[in-house]
Order: C-alpha cells, then structure tokens, then sequence
C-alpha cells in the first residue's frame, strides 16, 4: 500500500516513521510520502487560504493549490487505484470495518485541512472521477487533518499482513466480534494486594474463553449498549444472554 499525505505541516506526520509503521516502510510493507501543500502555490507568500465566501470566521483553504497539488500525488484520476480521504469533523465516521475495508486499497491519498477547511469543490471535483471519503475520527474537533490522519493511518496499517508480530492481534482486537475488548493481566499474580482472576491461571482454556467472553459483553453492556445493540441477532449465544 502506498500512502500519500498533503498537509501545511509535514513535520506533524513525522510520527508515521517512527516504531511499528516505521518499520513496515523499512520492510517494504507500506511506502510513504508526505508532501507540503505549499509547494503548490506561485505567490511570495504562499497563501493557501482565503475569506469564506458568504462570511463567517476563520479562513477556507483555496481549491486551486488543491487542486494542482492532487493532481500532482494522484496523477490520471482515470482508473485510479487511489482513495481521496479527507478528515473532517463533518464526516462518516471512521470505524474498525471502514479501516478493514481501506487495507485493499492500492492507494491511499490524505487531504489534511487547516482552518474552517478545504473548498467543497475540491471534493466535489475529486469525488466525481474516484472514490472520496470525507471521513471524521471522533464527534469532537481539531485544528487539522493532521492528527486524524496518524490515527487512521495506523488503524489501517497494523491490520496489513505481516504488519503485527502476531496476526491473531488483530483478529481479536476490540470491535472484531462487535464488542470492546475484556481487562489484561500479566504478572506479578498479586500487586498491592490485587490478584488476577483465579480463572486466568487455571490452565483451562474453554474456561478462560468463557470469563473472557463475559468480561467483554459486560464492559460493552456497560460501556458501549449501542454497539450491543448493533450486533447481528445470531451473535449472541445463550450463554451470551446470561450474563
Ligand atoms: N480540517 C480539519 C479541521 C478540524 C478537524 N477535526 C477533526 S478532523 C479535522 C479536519
């Protein structure tokens, strides 16, 4: 997978070399290019923005230095094997199964806005040649792109084969099963006077699964009843409705 990320600030994205992605573009994983939307503009002082048309605070980013800066890291948009993805606060929500689904694209192309945001009409002009995912990490918001961009970028990458040391890590992440992931523990079997569950030094495996499997349903009963209430009538067992 190739990704491609066009921000005002490069450095932000300095993290997506460091550690676990780091070393996936060291083994030939994933490459990386991040590229500085300024590049693309021709006046001394690169502006990059302009008012909002219509009034209002803040400033809008222009769609000409987008648009050559995407034509420039997307190339032919005809038959593209690239997915725009712009972070926005007012976008789809950026999930588990949004972050499977992008691990097949050949491409993937960041637009990091700054300030009250990119002109509609950049995504509009993209959306109509290639597919355009205006997507937000959270109900909260940022100053940038940037920041989201890190956070989806390692959500992707580490559900890439041979990314994770152990694959089975990502098949039994939160949200594989539609529910949050239960407590861990590892040693000692005591710290200030609190054990690990008895069950967890049993040795026995189907009665790990089961604690396991309880611990999950009541932390998302608990914490999250609207993912329980998303789950598919056949995914709770009876055993599930018992707890
Ligand atoms: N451009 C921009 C500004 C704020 C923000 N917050 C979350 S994603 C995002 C993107």
């Amino acid at each position: 997978m190739r990704i491609d990320v066009v921000t005002i600030f490069p450095s932000y994205l300095a993290p997506l070399r460091e550690a676990l992605l780091g070393r996936a573009i060291d083994r030939g994983l994933i490459e990386v290019a991040v590229h500085d939307l300024r590049d693309w503009t021709h006046d001394v002082h690169q502006a990059v923005d302009d008012s909002p048309y219509g009034g209002g605070p803040g400033m809008v980013m222009k769609p000409q230095v987008w648009g050559e800066a995407l034509d420039s890291v997307i190339g032919p948009v005809i038959d593209s094997p690239a997915r725009l993805v712009v972070p926005t606060p007012a976008g789809r929500p950026f999930t588990q199964q949004l972050a499977h689904e992008w691990t097949s694209a050949e491409r993937l192309v960041f637009a990091c806005g700054r300030y009250e945001g990119i002109d509609q009409r950049v995504v509009d002009h993209y959306a109509q040649r290639m597919p355009v995912d205006e997507v937000s990490i959270g109900d909260y918001v940022l100053v940038g792109g940037e920041v989201a961009v890190l956070v989806m970028v390692e959500a992707v990458v580490r559900l890439l084969p041979g990314v994770l040391g152990n694959p089975r890590s990502a098949a039994e992440d939160s949200f594989s099963d539609g529910l949050l992931e239960g407590p861990a523990y590892t040693r000692p079997e005591v710290w200030r006077d609190l054990p690990v569950p008895p069950v967890l030094r049993s040795g026995d495996h189907a009665a790990v699964d089961r604690w396991r499997r309880d611990r999950a349903l009541e932390r998302t009963a608990r914490l999250r009843p609207d993912l329980l209430a998303a789950l598919p009538p056949d995914a709770l067992d009876e055993a599930d409705r018992a707890v």
